[in-house]
């Protein structure tokens, strides 16, 4: 397979298409046995690094590990809750069933980038479904409050997300976004750490974290000033401004903007060329390139990640949030 394909499809309660509510893309691809086992094998191989440590790192850090494991390869905790004298499976489900619904579909993409970044596809594509390319996180995540409460969520989705966006960060192939519709919130400030965005013209780029009481994520606070200018920057994260895929392209967030009617069959023909380049080359000039920024954009991440985690907390977000779900105001 020279060439992964993911698509992301949009997070909507009552579109008429076959779409589900989802709190985030879902991957079309790599979602295959293969990916799950080598979830299987990475978590043993963690177990496998614990036994090693000199020091126990204690009950907590393994209920932790095993929690995590169970949400990415399972979703949020869907076993019966065991006995009270059964406090061994009690533990375990306590600590699982405290991460609460994690989405899971953030995994799925991790999965599969991981998946791909280790196969024999040349480059990676991500791509909408249908007539979006993303509406960005699931608004419904903020709606179930797990019996950790709404502290400790924030603070599992703000480790989620660092993870989610270190994946893009460290993406070692070309990684391409075919821009097929609108695109909200995440699916937009990652881009700038995509190595092209193709956009039909029928695109739109919406970044509304102000009016979610929210802040930027997907190292967009650094890489969209140096993109675009801080100005146009500002307007985009800070005030909300919509861009159409011609302003998007000319403030460089696109690369490339096509007519809609012959836009499928242009990217792909363009892509499926790149996919014949030599693989080596490909990966090692992306690397030439992304080293140079990978600690800061880790560090951007860091601590975009650790605001937005008090942000979910406030009540700005949580009226905004509340206030879209109850569809008393448009974004
Ligand atoms: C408290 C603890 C913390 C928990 C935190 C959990 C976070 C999880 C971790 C990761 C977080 C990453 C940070 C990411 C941030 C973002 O992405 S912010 C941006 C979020 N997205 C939006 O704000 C999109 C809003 N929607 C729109 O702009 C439009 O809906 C659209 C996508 C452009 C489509 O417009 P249109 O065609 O007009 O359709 P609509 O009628 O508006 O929508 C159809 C139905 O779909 C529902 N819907 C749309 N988007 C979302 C969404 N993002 N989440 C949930 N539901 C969505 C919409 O409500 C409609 O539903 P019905 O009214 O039931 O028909």
């Amino acid at each position: 397979m020279a060439m992964a394909y993911l698509a992301w499809r949009l997070a909507r309660r009552s579109c008429p298409s076959s779409l589900q509510v989802t709190s985030f893309p879902v991957v079309q691809l790599h979602m295959n046995r293969t990916a799950m086992r080598a979830s299987q094998k990475d978590f043993e191989n963690s177990m496998n690094q614990v036994k090693l440590l000199k020091k126990d790192p204690g009950n907590e850090v393994k209920l932790k590990l095993y929690a995590l494991y169970k949400q990415a390869t399972e979703g949020p905790c869907n076993m019966p809750k065991p006995g009270v004298f059964d406090l061994i499976n009690k533990a375990k489900w306590d600590a699982w069933n405290a991460l609460g619904s994690l989405p899971k579909m953030y995994h799925e993409i991790m999965r599969a980038l991981k998946a791909a970044s280790k196969d024999d596809s040349i480059i990676t594509v991500l791509t909408g479904n249908g007539d979006y390319y993303s509406s960005g996180n699931d608004l419904t995540n903020f709606t179930d409050i797990p019996p950790g409460g709404v502290e400790e969520k924030a603070k599992n989705n703000a480790v989620l997300l660092r993870e989610f966006v270190g994946c893009f960060i460290d993406f070692p192939k070309p990684l391409i976004a075919v821009v097929n519709g609108p695109a909200v919130g995440i699916s937009v400030t990652l881009l700038g750490l995509f190595d092209a965005v193709y956009a039909s013209d029928r695109a739109t780029f919406h970044t509304p974290f102000s009016h979610l009481g929210q802040s930027p994520e997907g190292c967009s606070s650094y890489t969209f000033p140096k993109i675009m200018s801080p100005a146009k920057a500002t307007e985009m994260l800070i005030f909300g401004k919509k861009l159409t895929a011609g302003e998007a392209c000319a403030q460089g967030l696109v690369t490339e903007v096509f007519p809609d009617s012959t836009f499928q069959k242009e990217v792909w023909t363009r892509l499926k060329a790149f996919a014949k380049l030599p693989p080596n080359a490909l990966r090692i000039s992306k690397e030439v390139i992304r080293k140079r920024e990978r600690e800061k954009l880790h560090a951007v991440n860091a601590e975009e990640c650790n605001v937005l985690q008090g942000r979910w907390l406030s009540d700005e977000c949580t009226n905004a949030v509340v206030n879209f779900l109850s569809r008393k105001s448009k974004l």
